[in-house]
C-alpha cells in the first residue's frame, strides 16, 4: 500500500478528520431542514401538513446512519494536461469538470456551509470512475482509494494508481473483505463494492429495458435495487410523477430486501408481488398445474379480447330523439357505422363506450343543421344524455365488469367455447372450466391465475396506468399472462427484469428471455448475463452446478469470486434428530443459519427443534440474537441467503415437486443459499444427478 504524496504524515488521521467534518456538515444540513419555519408559507393546514411531511421525509433522507460509512471511496482526478481547453475522454462527462480535483464518494451528497461538496453521491457522473476505471481505461483518475470501516469508524484504506505503469494489478482486499463479511438480518446495499459489469446495468439509461440472466448469488437483486436508486437520482422529477415499483415473488422476499433502498436514501419505492398487483378478486383457491398452465398462456389474452369485444352488438333499431316538437331519427345502419368505426379504432371498451353517445348526438346535430337549426355544444351534450341515446348505448355497448366476464368464461362452457374457438382445443377448455360454476364474483373460489385473467380483462375495459420504471425479480417463474400484467404497468416506462432460467420452478417457467420480453411488451429489451458469484463459496457452487446439465443445459455455471472455500459437508444421518444436531453445530458459528427442507417435512422438523429447545423463526420474520435459525420450506427459499445452511434430505426436496426437472431446480435453489457453509444431511439416497 503506497502513501499519497500530498497527504499528511498519517493519512488515516486526515481521512478521519474529513469524515468527522462531513458528519458535522450533514448534521448542519439536517438541522437547516428541521428548523424551517413553514407558518409563513402555508396558507392552510392541508398545505402545511403536506409540507411538514416533505420536510419529515427530507430529514429522514439526511439521517446519518451510525453503522454505515458516510463515504467509502475517494477519487483524485489527474490534473488536465496542458491548457484549460483539453478535451475529456468521451463518456466521462463528470471527469471533464473534475481535472485535478478530489472527491469523496458516499451514499449521499453532503456539502459544507459554503455549498462546496464534502461527499459526492455515488450516483453522480463524477463518481462513476470509482466503479469503472481500470488500468486499461483509467478515466482520468490518478488515485482511487477505498476505505475500510468497522461500524461507522474508518479503520483502513487501500490505494490504486491506475495510470502508474509500475503498479501491478491486484485484487482489492477491502472488496474481498466486504464480500466475505457475514450476513446478518435483511439484505444490505453493495454501494461500496459494485463491480464494473454490475455498474453498467445499474447506470443503464431510463429509456431502455434490461433483462439480466444470472446464476444464484451473482447480484441480480442487488443490481436491480441499485438501478432504481440510480434512476431516481438521474430522473428524480419524472419518476416522482410516474412512480417506481419493485416486484418480488412473495412477502418474505420483499421483507428481506425492504431495507436496501431506504439505506440508500430512497424511501418512496413501492414493493409488491404480482398477486398484489392483480388483486381485483379475493384469491381463495388454487389451480392444478394443467389448468394454471392454460390460464397463464398468452392465448388467453386473445380469448378475453374476443369475449369483451363480443359484448358489443350491432343496433337493431334506429335511435329516435325527441326535442320539443321535433323527432330526430338516426337510422340503425348509421349507428352501426359509428359502432364499427369505434371498434376499428381499437379503443378500450370503456373509452369507446364513453365516446359512443357523443357520436350519436353528433349525427343528430348534423340533421338539425341540415334542417336550418344552429345547435351548439350544449345541445350536443344534452342529446348525448338523452334517454333514447342512453338506452341505445346500453343495448349496443353495455358496460363490462371484468370479474363477471371472467366468471362467465370459467363457468359457462358454451360462452367459453364461443370465444376460445380456434384458440384453445376442447381439452384445454375443459381443463380451465370450473367444476362448479360460481354464482357471484364474491362467492367464486378464485385462483391466482384467475386474478391475472381479471386483470387482463380490466385492462381491456380501461387502460392500466403506466409507471416510470418497474423492477421484476425472480422473473423466470412468471407465466406469459403474468408478464403481460407487469408489462402493462410500464407501457410508457421501462423495466429491469432479473432472473435465472435454471431456478424456474413453476410449470409455466420461462424458457427464454426473448420470449419473456415479448410477453412483457418490450421485445427490444437488452439481455445481459452476470456470471461472477458473490454469495456461494467455490466448493458449494461446484456441487450445485452438477445439476445444471439436467435443469438448464447451455447456461454458464457461476464462477465464485469468494476466496473462502466455505465449509461443505454431505452427511449421512439416521434421523431428524441428527438434522437438529447439525443446526446446533451451525449455530455455534457467527451469522445466520437456515434449515431448508422439503415443504412436507417442515412441520415435523419444527416440532423437533422446539422439543430440543432450539428457537427458530419463519422466513420473513426478524431473527434475533437468541434465534438466529430460520426454518425455510424449500418453496420459499428463492432469493434468500444464510451464512450457514443445513439442507435436509435433498431427495425429498426433489420428490416434493410434480416432475423431476422442477424438483432438481428446487434443489438447485436450496443448495445455493449458503454464504459460508452448507451441510447436506440425508437419510435416504441422494439424487443421482448430484453424482
Ligand atoms: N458487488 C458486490 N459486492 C458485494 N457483495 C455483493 C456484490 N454483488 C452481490 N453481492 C452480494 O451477493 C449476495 C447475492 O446477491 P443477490 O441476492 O443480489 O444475488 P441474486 O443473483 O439475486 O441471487 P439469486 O439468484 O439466488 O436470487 C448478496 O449478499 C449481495 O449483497
Amino acid at each position: 500500500m503506497s502513501t499519497p504524496v500530498d497527504d499528511a504524515l498519517d493519512p488515516l488521521l486526515r481521512e478521519r478528520s474529513h469524515l468527522a467534518s462531513s458528519r458535522a456538515a450533514l448534521r448542519a444540513m439536517r438541522e437547516d431542514v428541521e428548523s424551517l419555519d413553514i407558518r409563513d408559507v402555508t396558507a392552510n393546514w392541508v398545505n402545511a401538513a403536506a409540507l411538514a411531511h416533505q420536510i419529515d421525509e427530507r430529514v429522514k433522507a439526511l439521517a446519518d446512519l451510525g453503522g454505515t460509512p458516510l463515504f467509502f471511496g475517494r477519487l483524485d482526478y489527474l490534473p488536465a494536461p496542458g491548457d484549460q481547453g483539453a478535451q475529456g475522454t468521451p463518456g466521462t462527462e463528470g471527469a471533464q469538470e473534475a481535472d485535478g480535483e478530489r472527491f469523496y464518494i458516499g451514499r449521499r451528497h453532503v456539502h459544507d456551509s459554503m455549498g462546496d461538496p464534502m461527499v459526492i453521491d455515488w450516483r453522480a457522473p463524477v463518481s462513476q470512475p470509482f466503479y469503472r476505471a481500470s488500468r486499461k481505461d483509467p478515466m482520468d483518475v490518478g488515485l482511487r482509494r477505498r476505505f475500510g470501516y468497522t461500524g461507522g469508524d474508518l479503520t483502513a484504506y487501500e490505494d490504486e494508481r491506475l495510470s502508474d505503469p509500475a503498479e501491478a494489478e491486484r485484487t482489492s482486499k477491502l472488496l474481498q473483505r466486504e464480500i466475505e463479511r457475514p450476513r446478518v438480518g435483511p439484505m444490505r446495499d453493495i454501494v461500496a463494492t459494485i463491480q464494473p459489469e454490475q455498474d453498467e446495468i445499474v447506470r443503464s439509461a431510463l429509456g431502455g429495458t434490461v433483462c439480466v440472466q444470472g446464476g444464484p448469488g451473482t447480484g441480480k437483486t442487488a443490481v436491480g435495487l441499485h438501478r432504481v436508486a440510480y434512476l431516481l437520482y438521474a430522473h428524480r422529477e419524472r419518476l416522482a410523477r410516474t412512480g417506481t415499483l419493485v416486484i418480488g415473488p412473495n412477502r418474505s422476499f420483499l421483507h428481506y430486501i425492504e431495507q436496501v433502498l431506504p439505506a440508500l436514501g430512497e424511501l418512496a419505492v413501492r414493493q409488491a408481488t404480482v398477486d398484489d398487483l392483480v388483486a381485483h378478486v379475493e384469491v381463495r383457491g388454487t389451480d392444478g398445474a394443467a389448468a394454471a398452465v392454460v390460464k397463464g398462456d398468452a392465448r388467453m389474452a386473445e380469448v378475453l379480447r374476443r369475449a369483451v369485444r363480443a359484448q358489443v352488438t350491432m343496433p337493431a333499431e334506429a335511435v329516435v330523439v325527441v326535442r320539443g316538437s321535433r323527432r330526430w331519427r338516426v337510422p340503425a345502419y348509421e349507428v352501426e357505422e359509428i359502432v364499427r368505426e369505434l371498434l376499428a379504432r381499437g379503443l378500450r371498451h370503456g373509452a369507446a363506450r364513453e365516446a359512443l353517445p357523443q357520436r350519436i348526438a353528433h349525427a343528430v346535430l348534423v340533421q338539425m343543421e341540415r334542417s336550418g337549426e344552429a345547435p351548439d355544444d350544449r345541445v350536443q351534450d344534452a342529446v348525448a344524455r338523452d334517454r333514447a341515446v342512453k338506452a341505445a348505448v346500453k343495448a349496443v355497448w353495455p358496460p363490462v365488469d371484468p370479474a363477471k366476464l371472467v366468471l362467465r368464461l370459467l363457468g359457462d362452457a358454451e360462452f367459453l367455447a364461443a370465444h376460445a374457438e380456434g384458440i384453445l382445443d376442447a381439452d384445454e377448455q375443459r381443463t380451465i372450466l370450473w367444476e362448479r360454476p360460481a354464482r357471484s364474483v364474491r362467492s367464486a373460489v378464485w385462483s391466482a391465475a384467475d386474478a391475472v385473467l381479471v386483470d387482463e380483462a380490466a385492462d381491456l375495459v380501461s387502460r392500466t396506468p403506466s409507471l416510470g420504471h418497474v423492477v421484476l425479480d425472480e422473473a423466470q417463474d412468471l407465466s406469459p399472462m403474468q408478464y403481460r400484467a407487469v408489462g402493462r404497468r410500464c407501457t410508457t416506462g421501462s423495466a429491469t427484469i432479473l432472473g435465472d432460467l435454471a431456478q424456474g420452478t413453476t410449470p409455466w417457467a420461462t424458457r427464454s428471455w426473448a420470449e419473456a420480453l415479448a410477453h412483457l411488451g418490450k421485445p427490444e429489451g437488452v439481455i445481459e448475463e452476470l456470471t461472477a458469484g458473490f454469495r456461494v463459496p467455490t466448493d458449494v457452487i461446484a456441487y450445485a452446478s452438477r445439476l445444471l446439465a439436467h435443469i438448464a443445459p447451455g447456461l454458464t455455471p457461476v464462477a465464485s469470486i469468494r476466496e473462502n472455500p466455505g465449509l461443505f459437508e454431505v452427511r449421512a444421518v439416521s434421523g431428524m434428530e441428527d438434522v437438529v444436531a447439525a443446526c446446533e453445530e451451525s449455530l455455534r458459528r457467527e451469522g445466520s443459519v437456515g434449515l431448508i427442507a422439503a415443504d412436507g417435512r417442515v412441520a415435523e422438523l419444527g416440532a423437533l427443534l422446539a422439543a430440543a429447545g432450539v428457537p427458530y423463526v419463519s422466513p420473513g420474520e426478524e431473527t434475533t440474537a437468541e434465534s438466529r435459525l430460520t426454518l425455510v420450506p424449500a418453496s420459499l427459499a428463492k432469493g434468500l441467503e444464510y451464512d450457514y445452511v443445513v439442507l435436509d434430505e435433498p431427495g425429498a426436496v426433489v420428490d416434493g415437486e410434480p416432475d423431476e426437472r422442477t424438483g432438481l431446480r428446487r434443489l438447485y435453489v436450496a443448495l445455493t443459499r449458503a454464504v459460508s457453509g452448507l451441510t447436506v444431511t440425508h437419510g435416504g439416497p441422494l439424487p443421482v444427478q448430484l453424482g
